[in-house]
């Protein structure tokens, strides 16, 4: 069995982060007392797992309510920097090499910011955090236009503007009953036009209607979530016998990268437990699976944390870590020749030793 400091100081890649799930609750007990936003905990300790409880809550949408109180104290350059910054500090002492960091830039305009303002003080925070950070990392943006709202053409052409100055891609989140991606297509068409990568959270509170649309309509290059696609497999655990259905086996078949996150899915109901998550059939497979966080804030985790409640109920080990890090870099929005020098110069040579000694 692998051990914490051995986990925590393999090289880890993470797809699915939320800028606005990741705070540490130090720092919103103190944003909030800056601007006068009174929290439900006034402890920061009780503040954390204040978060947790309420989005333990077996439904996505009341889960998305705890994000009134991260939202609401990110409303300023400074206050979106630190938390920018404090994000990469977090993921890099983590062991985390590289990170796509994702947000929906049009909730954070109520302090005035315009929508490149609010881009602008996160390049700033990711460059202070990559340059302070304790390991290497390398951090991205991804820009999230929320599903219920109207503005995902504006934030596409947001991603698009800022393509050379740290954001890699876009994202469309929020509830998903009810909000299916195609109420985005004009915006999902344009970056296609526009030679542009983004992912959607497919999948996760719907199943596979919204997964298909996803990528059949809307051309998604990744999932986020994805978990649903287990609805179109039929599995025979006593003959280890797995029919595909037509999706499912264009899901593998294309290599489309699901971005799971084992934790959010039990709060939020997606799944029932980590031994039951779909991510073990998935990864058995040979899906294109990556474990990722979603909410480290909301989910009290960390890369660490899932790889290890991984390794617990499916016994993996430096092998299978291997195959999520690797997977998780050829899946990233960086340019191809800056992914493998990631996977070639830092992935591949610390398992190649830690891999070696565990012999
Ligand atoms: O797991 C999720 N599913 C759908 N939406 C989510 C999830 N986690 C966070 N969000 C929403 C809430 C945030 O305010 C927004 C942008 O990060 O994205
Ligand atoms: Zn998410």
């Amino acid at each position: 069995m692998i051990t914490p400091e051995q986990l925590s100081a393999a090289p880890k890649v993470l797809l699915h982060d939320h800028l606005d799930g990741g705070l540490r609750p130090e720092t919103v007990l103190e944003l909030a007392n800056e601007i006068g936003h009174v929290l439900p905990r006034s402890d920061a300790g009780e503040l954390g797992e204040w978060f947790v409880e309420s989005a333990d809550s077996g439904s996505l949408e009341r889960y998305l309510e705890t994000f009134d109180h991260t939202v609401a104290v990110m409303q300023n350059a400074e206050a979106i920097k630190r938390v920018s910054s404090e994000c990469v500090q977090d993921l890099a002492a983590d062991g985390v090499v590289y990170a796509e960091v994702r947000y929906a830039p049009e909730q954070h305009l109520n302090g005035g910011l315009s929508l490149e303002g609010v881009v602008d003080a996160v390049r700033e925070g990711f460059e202070h955090g990559m340059a302070t950070a304790e390991r290497p990392i390398v951090a991205r943006q991804l820009l999230t236009a929320m599903r219920h709202k109207a503005r995902s053409m504006e934030i596409a052409q947001l991603a698009v503007a800022y393509r050379d100055a740290g954001v890699v891609g876009f994202d469309i989140a929020g509830a998903e009953a009810g909000y299916p991606p195609t109420r985005h297509l004009d915006a999902f068409e344009y970056l296609q036009r526009e030679n542009a990568h983004f992912t959607i959270h497919a999948g996760e509170a719907f199943g596979l209607p919204s997964i298909w649309q996803a990528i059949q309509w809307c051309g998604a290059d990744r999932l986020g979530h994805g978990v649903r696609i287990i609805d179109d497999i039929n599995y025979d655990p006593d003959t280890g016998k797995a029919d595909l259905g037509l999706l499912a086996a264009y899901v593998r078949d294309r290599r489309i990268p699901l971005e799971m996150c084992p934790s959010s899915n039990l709060q939020t109901g997606a799944a029932e437990s980590i031994a039951d998550h779909p991510i073990g059939l998935l990864a058995k497979l040979r899906f294109r699976v990556t474990v990722n966080t979603d909410n480290r804030l909301m989910s009290g985790t960390s890369m660490s944390r899932e790889l290890t409640l991984l390794a617990e109920a499916f016994d993996y080990g430096l092998a299978d870590f291997r195959w999520f890090a690797i997977n998780a870099m050829k899946s990233a929005f960086l340019p191809f020749d800056e992914r493998l020098a990631i996977i070639d110069q830092v992935i591949k040579p610390w398992y190649a030793e830690a891999l070696a000694e565990a012999k």
